[in-house]
């Protein structure tokens, strides 16, 4: 008898998609049968400049990649009504994300939810040039282009 699909989670901003974002979502899908992402709403990115796209363009997008299963725009108030709603059995958060491990996995227990939590590693470029970061990009853009 097989159980019930086990279910990934993974979070971020993702504004220009980039390799390093490809490598985060790959290693995540890696901790569960489905992949489920939040997208964070732009409102709610406050420790960066805002994204320069949409938020439901945002998620729209990184809905597109095969190694997706699900994406949704994330709460505007409350991180936890999406964790609700989706479930997960694991939280990956992203190599750099200023989210600490202990404070979420205390915060979902207050709310009766029950995740482990986890880092994903990060990428180093592999070739030159090779982007990792969408602040970067729009750096160079803006030099390039502006
Ligand atoms: C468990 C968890 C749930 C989240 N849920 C939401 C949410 O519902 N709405 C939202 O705007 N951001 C949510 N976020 C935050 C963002 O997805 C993201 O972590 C934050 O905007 C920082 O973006 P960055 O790490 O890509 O720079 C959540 C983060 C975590 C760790
Ligand atoms: N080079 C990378 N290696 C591994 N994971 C990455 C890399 N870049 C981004 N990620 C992960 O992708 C998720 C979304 O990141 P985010 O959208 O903030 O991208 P970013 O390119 O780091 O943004 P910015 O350059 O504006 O800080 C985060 O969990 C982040 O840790």
């Amino acid at each position: 008898m097989t159980g019930e699909p086990t279910r990934a989670l993974a979070q971020g901003t993702f504004d220009l998609l980039h390799p390093g974002h490809l490598h985060y979502l790959e290693e995540a899908a890696g901790h569960g049968d489905e992949l489920h992402v939040i997208v964070s709403r732009s409102a709610n990115v406050t420790h960066k400049p805002a994204p320069v796209c949409p938020d439901r363009q945002r998620r729209d997008v990184v809905a597109a990649l095969s190694v997706v299963d699900e994406a949704h725009l994330g709460d505007p108030e409350d991180y936890f009504v999406p964790v609700r709603e989706i479930d997960p059995d694991v939280i990956v958060l992203g190599f750099d994300q200023h989210h600490d491990e202990e404070g979420i996995r205390a915060a979902l227990g207050e709310r009766g939810l029950v995740a482990d939590v986890v880092r994903a590693t990060g990428r180093e470029p592999r070739y030159d040039g090779e982007m990792l970061s969408t602040n970067e990009i729009i750096r160079k853009l803006l030099e390039e282009r502006g």
